[in-house]
């Protein structure tokens, strides 16, 4: 069998006893925790914190709490020294219950309410990032109410083409994120912030798009922004010290995927923005990125077992398994494609055949793998797991045909602890008033 190693796990092993991950074999968390679960691998979510934070020393990583976030995963984060760009109350609120201070947080959202501001300024997140002129107001009169100024960033759309699934595009100028800058809306929105008594602009802020695989494309938005913030000095005299160039960078789904390494991607963003700036006459802002996926995604596998199996003569052979579209809504949303591997018997059959991985669910776009190469004599009951699950995966998990969502499992050093439990048929039917 072989495991491509951009797509598993940093510590996957295979061996006699199948799948190993953090020292743990799949087969012992199956029977410990069910499937399907989430098997996160917890010194490689640790090493990619590392990795952002020494590519971008000197600067901020705010990781991108949507991609997966959980008590104890913010805890890792702010260990490893980064900070948490959070889009609603409930992720703010995870993070500032793991001991996460308002000080390392970023706030986002094209449609932040007047009560998660609040919540947001009371815990002193550091920025905000103003995403629309009738958040401008509403900001402003919150923070002036409490007697003080929020620090915040301007949110702009520099109309860069992001070279992903039109679904995860957010930097081109029709959108609903942001200030666009070729129809000037970005330079209205930053006089109204200058003139704001509850504001103090910082910097700027810009978010191309998510699975991007194209390091141009941050060079061509860091330029554009750069020009703006000189535009902001001569036209305003304020001088912004951030620049934000949000989070994006992709990663490998199939074994042909190349993505590129944040250790290429940062050298080459900071040393453009060295000098844009110093062509504009401008100093150094001091930078942020917005990671989620490239930190996340292939740190985690899902684990599934096989329900049942269709073999059907001159057609496919549809392979069932025991979660889906619940935990997986990837491939319905964006044409997403996964491989799969066989996780525990080791007696497999040499010989592999190409199937279609299913879930359970209702629909019949509800694929996990389109086309995946397992061994010939695959048998229900057999377990399976999918690479690269560990972003908008368990974050975007849902309860359709009432499924409860699969749990978190971090493994390292040979051991296994639950960071997110599995849902119950209660937890599921709590909400139901008869
Ligand atoms: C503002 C912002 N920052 C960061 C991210 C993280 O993106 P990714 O997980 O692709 O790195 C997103 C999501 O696309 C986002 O909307
Ligand atoms: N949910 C998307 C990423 C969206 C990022 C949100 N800004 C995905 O799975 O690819």
């Amino acid at each position: 069998m072989h495991l491509p190693p951009h797509l598993w796990p940093a510590t996957t092993t295979h061996g006699p006893d199948g799948l190993t991950i953090g020292g743990v074999r799949l087969s012992d968390l199956a029977e410990e925790f069910g499937t399907p679960a989430f098997v996160l691998d917890e010194d490689d979510f640790r090493a990619r914190c590392r990795a952002w934070r020494e590519a971008f020393a000197g600067h901020d990583v705010f990781y991108a709490a949507k991609a997966f976030l959980c008590h104890q995963v913010a805890q890792w984060l702010h260990e490893e020294g980064l900070g948490i760009d959070v889009c609603s109350a409930g992720e703010l609120r995870t993070a500032r219950r793991a001991g996460v201070p308002g000080a390392s947080l970023v706030l986002h959202g094209n449609n932040k309410s007047p009560a998660e501001l609040a919540e947001a300024v009371d815990h002193g997140v550091a920025l905000v990032v103003v995403d629309s002129h009738d958040e401008i107001t509403r900001l402003s009169d919150i923070a002036t109410r409490r007697g003080g100024r929020q620090q915040v960033l301007v949110r702009v759309t520099p109309g860069v083409e992001a070279h992903t699934h039109a679904h995860i595009t957010t930097g081109t100028d029709d959108q609903k994120f942001g200030f666009s800058l070729s129809t000037g809306s970005a330079h209205r929105a930053i006089s109204r912030i200058v003139d704001a008594p509850g504001l103090e602009l910082v910097g700027l802020h810009s978010h191309l798009g998510s699975q991007i695989l194209r390091p141009d494309v941050f060079v061509t938005a860091a330029d554009r922004l750069v020009s703006l913030m000189a535009d902001t000095v001569r036209t305003h005299g304020v001088l912004l010290r951030r620049l934000d160039l949000g989070g994006g960078l992709g990663i490998a789904y199939l074994p042909e995927d190349e993505a590129p390494d944040v250790r290429g991607l940062a050298p080459l963003i900071i040393e453009r923005v060295h000098k844009a700036c110093a062509d504009g006459g401008i100093p150094m802002p001091r930078l942020a990125v917005e990671p989620g996926r490239a930190i996340a995604g292939p740190t985690t596998v899902t684990l599934y077992t096989v329900g049942t199996i269709k073999r059907q003569r001159g057609l496919r052979t549809w392979v069932s398994v025991d979660g889906g579209l619940s935990d997986n809504l990837r491939p319905a949303l964006y044409d997403a494609s996964y491989t799969a591997s066989l996780a525990a018997r080791t007696a497999a059959r040499e010989t592999e055949e190409t199937v279609t991985v299913c879930g359970r669910h209702c629909e019949s776009g509800d694929i996990v793998v389109d086309a995946a190469r397992l061994p010939a004599d695959l048998t229900i009951g057999d377990l399976i797991a999918v690479p690269a699950s560990g972003a908008y995966h368990r974050s975007m998990a849902n309860n359709y045909n009432a499924q409860p969502r699969p749990p978190v499992v971090a493994v390292r050093d040979g051991a296994a602890r639950l960071v997110v439990r599995r849902e119950t048929l209660d937890d599921v039917l709590r909400l139901d008033v008869p």
